[in-house]
């Protein structure tokens, strides 16, 4: 079965979330059912830049060419990669080549093949993103994925947002969970400047977090790839 695929990339660190630091290879595929304000993957849903579509071996013979023997572990990105039924086959393949498999995805869409992924994160979107979140939809997905590894992180970038994030921690205390900042300046190509303006308003989401007892067990974190590389593609 094809997919649309945007980008391979890699290997690099995972910037974020439950596995950061986790050297990784990227596949990050086209199309997303969302259209955050401030998402900083738009040229995968926009028509700014076009998707390739492939195979799933294809795609693999793709993460070997750009990787080499340097990596392990495969991340898939969007977009959201659960609108394509073939990621199964995907996840499959890479899981025969001895590589683990993580997700990221916003929890909108399920896919069955979601129970076969080694570390999936599962990002509902706050009020600034302009999206609403499908509850029934969101404890679908938690409920179905509740003996698997797997995680909750809510981008902030309001107090608003902090108060969506404390819902949604709340609604799920069982499940992993966490913060990261929003990066607002996503076209700059100051880094110097984006650099600063990101550990301020890190600073800040942690200090709100630490006078929270609601957060009291939550991980707060930075874009770890955007502190190093900014806002460039394909790192
Ligand atoms: C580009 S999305 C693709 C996967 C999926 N559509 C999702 O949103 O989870 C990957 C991650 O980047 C986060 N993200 C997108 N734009 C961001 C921004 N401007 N600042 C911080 N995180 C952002 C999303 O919330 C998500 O956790
Ligand atoms: N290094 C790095 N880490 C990431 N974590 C999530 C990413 C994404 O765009 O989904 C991403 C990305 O694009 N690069
Ligand atoms: S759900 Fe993810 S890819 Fe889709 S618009 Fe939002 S941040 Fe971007
Ligand atoms: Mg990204």
């Amino acid at each position: 079965m094809k997919i649309p695929v945007m980008e391979v990339f890699g290997p690099t660190i995972q910037g974020e979330g439950m596995v950061i630091g986790q050297k990784t290879m990227f596949v990050r595929t086209g199309g997303c059912d969302y259209s955050c304000s401030w998402c900083d993957s738009s040229f995968t849903w926009d028509g700014t830049a076009r998707s390739e579509l492939l195979e799933v071996e294809a795609i693999i013979k793709k993460i070997k060419e750009t990787g080499g023997e340097y990596f392990s572990h495969v991340t898939i990105s969007g977009g959201n990669p659960a609108l394509h039924k073939g990621i199964g086959e995907l996840v499959d393949r890479c899981h025969e080549e001895g590589w683990k498999v993580a997700i990221e995805t916003q929890g909108s869409i399920w896919q069955e093949w979601m129970k076969e992924i080694d570390d999936v994160t599962i990002s509902p979107k706050p009020p600034s993103s302009n999206m609403k979140t499908d509850f029934e939809k969101l404890d679908f997905y938690v409920e179905q994925l509740k003996d698997r590894k797997f995680s909750l992180k809510v981008v902030v970038f309001t107090e608003e947002d902090f108060r969506y994030a404390e819902q949604i921690h709340v609604r799920y205390p069982k499940v992993p969970f966490y913060l990261q900042i929003g990066n607002e300046d996503i076209s700059t190509t100051d880094d110097e400047a984006l650099l600063s303006k990101l550990l301020h308003a890190y600073e800040w989401l942690i200090d709100r977090a630490t006078k929270s007892t609601i957060m009291n067990d939550a991980k707060v974190l930075p874009q770890l790839h955007t502190l190093i590389w900014g806002n460039k593609r394909g790192v």
